[in-house]
């Protein structure tokens, strides 16, 4: 297994793997923050809107083939002129707390210079709109669509675009932070980087390995620097970064299993935990990734800047990795194996265990840092019924035990401060355009129609305190 340095070791108590029984929001601490989430470009439509400028998303997304049926997110679920409809909608579920994510484009239309002020004006809306109804604004300042200028001028794989990015945070904690008192700097860098640069199944398409290394670094680097901005200007915020984490387990305990662990371990988690919370990279990992690129674009103090101290980690968490060693034992190349348990929609396994792995994992291997879980949900293909109503007790299921899973790891001595839900409503599903449905609420995409599904109406009674079966 990876030679983690053990940085203050919690007795972290093993659990029962199954604990099938009553739940509660009672078995959680009483400040437990909940919520649900959404982002930006898979939302508001109204791209062309308010001075909002075009995004990676916007040009990836008009490239044939790119996404499913063509689908882009022009229109989406119109948030940007129903957000007060949606915001009764949250208040209606009862949440707490609801992170939502700031369209760069909207601010700076070229990526940088001055902001524009009637995107400006729609943040500040909704942020009130929240506010009125007791709900927390949770702003992610990132979630994916950077503003297509600064793509044209290199992308992430360019420093100059930390730079941009650290000054496009500081016009939003101006503009927000009097209100706005949680910010997440970037959703999930690891797929900015190695979906966007490397596979190219995300915006802005490239497929270029040491190109995805050098967008991951500056993700990173425009992360560290956008703590900075922030807290210079909302002394009082509670800051973090959400990452995409995966419990990794071998597929079977042959040769060479434990090296494809490490190996897929260390690409998807450790290479963005060590730098955030250690401010290194895995020395493993660099070694593994030596004949892609020479991480030449590392400049001295950037480690360090990296390593901006924060209030919390956001950790989305969806599935497990299971791997084998690829067909060619000896190149490094890992299977993705599965254990033919149910899959959701997405064609991933649904493994409630996997969050209590994570989250105890995250604990015991990088300290006391207050965690939240930013995402977690599932896609299913929901019907509405004649009645009107929508009947998803997959995804009740689903909910019901990660949210036991979360109690486990919990009552284990993980710091776990929150949960929000993915998501508060059908929409943009990225490359898979609107054919795959997250939401606890129904969007009718042709009539823009919102139906809260059996799943929302479950989460909202387990947020007035009903104990739930699962
Ligand atoms: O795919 C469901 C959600 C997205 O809608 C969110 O925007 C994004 O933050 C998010 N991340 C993940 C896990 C990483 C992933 C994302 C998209 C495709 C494949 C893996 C799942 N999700």
């Amino acid at each position: 297994m990876p030679d983690h340095q053990d940085l203050g070791h919690r007795d972290l108590q093993n659990q029962p793997d199954h604990d099938h029984g009553a739940l509660s929001r009672g078995d959680f601490p009483p400040e437990f923050t909940w919520g649900v989430a959404t982002s930006s470009y898979q939302i508001e439509g109204a791209t062309s809107e308010g001075g909002r400028g075009p995004s990676i998303w916007d040009t990836f997304s008009a490239t044939p083939g790119r996404v499913v049926d063509g689908d882009n997110g022009d229109v989406a679920v119109e948030h940007y002129r129903r957000y007060q409809q949606d915001a009764d909608l949250m208040a209606g579920l009862g949440v707490d707390a609801y992170r939502f994510s700031v369209a760069w484009p909207r601010i700076q239309p070229t990526g940088s210079g001055p902001v524009n002020q009637a995107g400006v004006d729609f943040y500040s809306r909704l942020v009130d709109a929240l506010l009125e109804r007791g709900i927390t604004p949770w702003a992610t300042l990132y979630h994916w669509d950077l503003p297509q200028p600064l793509e044209d001028l290199g992308g992430w794989p360019s420093r100059d675009t930390a730079y941009r990015f650290a000054e496009y945070a500081a016009h939003v904690a101006d503009a927000l932070g009097d209100r706005v008192k949680h910010f997440i700097t970037l959703n999930e860098p690891w797929c900015s980087a190695f979906l966007g640069y490397g596979s190219g199944r995300h915006a802005p398409g490239r497929s270029d390995g040491a190109a995805a290394l050098a967008a991951a670094h500056h993700l990173m680097l425009g992360h560290g620097l956008a703590v900075q901005a922030l807290r210079e200007r909302v002394p009082d915020a509670q800051v973090g970064i959400t990452l995409n984490l995966y419990p990794v387990t071998g597929a079977h305990d042959g040769h060479g299993v434990d090296d494809a662990v490490r190996r897929i371990d260390g690409l998807s988690n450790r290479w963005f935990l060590d730098p955030v919370l250690r401010g290194a990279y895995p020395k493993d990992v660099v070694e593994d990734v030596a004949h892609i690129s020479d991480l030449a674009f590392v400049a001295d103090a950037d480690l360090e800047t990296i390593n901006a101290p924060l209030d919390f980690l956001g950790v989305n968490y969806y599935t497990r990795h299971v791997v084998a060693p690829g067909a060619f034992p000896g190149t490094g190349l890992v299977e993705f194996t599965d254990r033919g348990l149910p899959t959701t929609a997405m064609g991933w396994e649904v493994d409630a265990d996997g969050l209590f792995d994570i989250l105890t994992r995250v604990t015991r291997d990088y300290g006391d840092l207050p965690l939240v879980m930013t995402e977690n949900g599932a896609a299913f293909d929901d019907e509405v019924g004649a009645d009107g109503t929508v009947h998803d007790p997959r995804r009740i299921d689903f909910l019901a035990g990660h949210l036991a899973a979360a109690a486990r790891a919990v009552r284990a001595g993980v710091p776990l401060r929150g949960y929000f839900a993915w998501s508060l409503m059908d929409n943009f599903e990225w490359a898979e355009g609107y054919a795959k449905r997250f939401g606890i609420v129904h969007v009718d995409f042709d009539t823009q129609e919102r139906t809260v599904k059996d799943s929302g109406r479950w989460y909202a009674a387990f947020l007035a305190g009903d104990r739930t079966q699962y």
